[in-house]
């Protein structure tokens, strides 16, 4: 039995239009919004209704059909030059994580040989599709290669929300916990709440308690606390672009649970789909890292916490050097070492 019954999905299509579950409104409220346009994904993006690499890359693979549907002219050439611009705005939208500019540009790909306008619409339509129910098993893949380093009665530690609602289902740093869930196993999961949007204190504590996971919601700064005092058997969190060398982009205060796994001798793991390798940058120092509006940090939702006119820093992301990884889990399989030939095989397999 799956525990995600209560578990809402973060994306519908329904043929015609997408719904997106609003993200911003959980833990409080399940609230989907209707994208009938490109420009809608594109919004919903950049506010973080949809967050989540895979998720946002699914998002945009259907605000991509959303956008060429209505692309009137009857020249492939011309059609093709407004889906690179329509590819490029969607894109646009997060630079970090590199699923949204992989699905984008796989449909481009697909659709390229398109004969017609009209094939290449349909295209574009039905790889959407794909890569949205492909989604779900390579979830579970990731969780079960996770689950082999992992046992009955693990504590986990894990960082912002790479969930269900990240991704179609399961998620990917999460999915381990759902699976052994389901082979009933015990298992826990202590979760940060993530400043400063608050992902794991608003969905990875929510996702987790709705699925029957006990779970412990800690504050970012108790980290170091929770480490020297409990049993913590590994810390595993998403990633938003990781590098041929294995450096990983990922919310931002990964990297400093990193650090302090290594002091503490706990394996920190990253899970993630392969379409979250980017091989064709070599390491993390070229990972655009994207800076979010200052009011994220000054304000907690109406609520005003810091002084008008303070210096704000809001980067989303950090990059966690791949010395300091134990390991990161594929669909395809579990790597330690030797990243960048182990990536290069995978792709050249694909
Ligand atoms: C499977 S989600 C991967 C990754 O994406 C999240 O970023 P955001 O909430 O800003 O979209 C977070 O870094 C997760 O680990």
């Amino acid at each position: 039995m799956t525990t995600l019954q209560q578990i809402p999905e973060s994306l519908q299509w329904n043929g015609e239009t997408l719904n997106i579950l609003d993200q911003t409104k959980l833990p409080l409220e399940i609230v989907y919004i209707e994208a009938t346009s490109l420009q809608d994904v594109r919004e919903a993006i950049v506010k973080l209704q949809v967050r989540g690499a895979p998720a946002i890359g699914l998002a945009a693979a259907y605000g991509l059909y959303l956008g060429v549907r209505d692309i009137e002219t009857d020249k492939i050439e011309e059609f093709r030059e407004q889906s690179r611009r329509f590819a490029d705005e969607l894109i646009s939208a997060r630079p970090t994580a590199v699923n949204l500019a992989w699905a984008v540009e796989k449909l481009l790909q697909l659709s390229s040989d398109a004969q017609s306008v009209a094939e290449a619409k349909f295209i574009i339509m039905e790889e959407a599709i794909k890569l949205h129910l492909a989604d779900e098993a390579t979830c579970k893949e990731i969780g079960e290669n996770a689950l082999t380093l992992l046992h009955d009665g693990a504590a986990v530690l894990t960082h912002c929300n790479a969930g269900s609602i990240a991704t179609s289902r399961y998620g990917t740093a999460l999915a381990p916990l759902h699976l052994a869930k389901e082979k009933g196993w015990e298992i826990s999961a202590f979760a940060t709440e993530t400043r400063p949007v608050f992902q794991g204190a608003r969905l990875t504590s929510w996702e987790l308690k709705q699925s029957g996971i006990p779970v412990t919601l800690l504050t970012d700064n108790m980290v170091g606390y929770l480490l020297q005092n409990k049993k913590v058997d590994a810390i595993i969190v998403g990633a938003d672009r990781i590098t041929a060398n294995g450096d990983t982009a990922n919310k931002i205060g990964t990297l400093q649970l990193a650090i302090l796994a290594n002091y503490y001798q706990i394996p920190f793991y990253v899970a993630a789909p392969l379409s979250t390798i980017d091989i064709s940058i070599e390491t993390g120092k070229e990972i655009v890292i994207e800076q979010r509006d200052r009011s994220e940090v000054t304000n907690i939702g109406d609520l005003q916490i810091a002084p008008d006119g303070i210096d704000v820093l809001n980067p989303a992301f950090d990059v966690t050097p791949n010395e300091l990884i134990t390991a990161i889990i594929t669909e395809n399989g579990i790597v330690t070492s030797n990243y960048r030939e182990t990536f290069l095989r995978w792709g050249n397999e694909e």
